[in-house]
């Protein structure tokens, strides 16, 4: 057996990391810090961190085939061109919603760019309930919207096989499945794959690893876990020494490794003494497990 470690690899004072997706042509981790409107690409090789301001919250970040990155801004899905630091709108949605932002995002098998989004909080968890949607971009640049009613739309990735999507609505407290049809990116047949307990708390960002089970970061729960989505049991409990995890993803050589986004905002001074690294990147090695490399915006 492979032993655990976890190790805060960059003290970033995120006041809401989130989104980490591994770059293996730059070895780098991007994510995003939502409310501080930051994308950020920590290289791991130099430990050098380059940040990108934008002009609103930017809850999500992915790769695209053509250069550079796509993210999700406010409620745009936008091009950003890492070299000049320019932004450029693809799609806007939910125009009718004015408190409303884009929250976590991540591109289908397919190249497609999904994401949700939720009305924005005035405390962590706390909002105006069934505000968000869940939406993809098209390659084409074509918004296609899936349901509503969604409060705090999350964590997202696809099986191996690409035939299910699974998904979370946060404060639904569980994670759900769909039937997916990676040809014409249609869902269907919804259902619960796993619900949350207590001292899990959040169910908050998601991925997928290479055997098909499912990591789920629980915020407030401090800890990442592991999910069998065919028998919606818990396989594994990582527990990390900052309470707010919000999401991971797996990255470093061969996918061995995982990287865990955590959020400061909402803790107090006391809390904060108790966790310095709270807002930090944690690296988990020595899971046994490795994961799969992310999918490009095809657009
Ligand atoms: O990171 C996110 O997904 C949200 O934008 C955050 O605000 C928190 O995670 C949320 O409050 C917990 O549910
Ligand atoms: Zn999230």
């Amino acid at each position: 057996m492979s032993s655990i470690r976890i190790e805060c690899v960059l003290r970033e004072n995120c006041r809401c990391g989130e989104s980490p997706v591994w770059e293996e042509a730059s070895n780098s981790l991007l994510f995003v810090d939502i409310p501080a409107k930051k994308v950020c690409r920590w290289d791991s090789l130099s430990k050098h961190v380059q940040r990108v301001a934008v002009d609103a919250p930017v809850s999500s970040v992915a790769l695209r085939q053509l250069g550079g990155y796509v993210a999700t801004i406010g409620t745009k899905f936008c091009a950003l061109n890492w070299e000049d630091q320019s932004v450029f709108v693809l799609a806007t949605v939910d125009k009718d919603k004015t408190n409303n932002r884009f929250n976590d995002g991540k591109v289908d098998p397919a190249g497609r760019y999904f994401a949700g989004t939720m009305a924005e909080e005035t405390a962590p968890a706390v909002l105006e309930r069934h505000q968000g949607s869940l939406y993809s971009l098209f390659p084409d640049h074509n918004v296609k919207k899936y349901f509503d009613q969604v409060d705090i739309s999350n964590g997202l990735d696809w099986s191996l096989d690409h035939k299910i999507f699974y998904y979370i609505d946060s404060l639904s407290y569980a994670v759900d499945a769909f039937d997916y049809d990676l040809h014409t990116g249609q869902i269907s047949n919804r259902r619960s794959v796993y619900k949350m307990e207590k001292d899990e708390q959040i169910p908050d960002g998601m991925c997928i690893d290479a055997e098909g089970k499912l990591w789920v970061a629980c915020y407030n729960g401090g800890r990442v876990i592991r999910l069998d989505p065919e028998t919606g049991k818990r396989l594994q409990t990582v527990k990390l020494p900052v309470d707010k995890t919000t999401s991971c993803c797996f990255g470093g050589k061969d996918y061995s490794e995982m990287y865990v986004t955590c959020a400061r905002d909402g803790m107090d001074a006391e809390g904060l003494l108790r966790q310095p690294d709270a807002g930090g990147i944690f690296k988990i090695t020595g899971l046994g497990v490795k994961g799969i490399a992310p999918y490009s915006y095809a657009g």
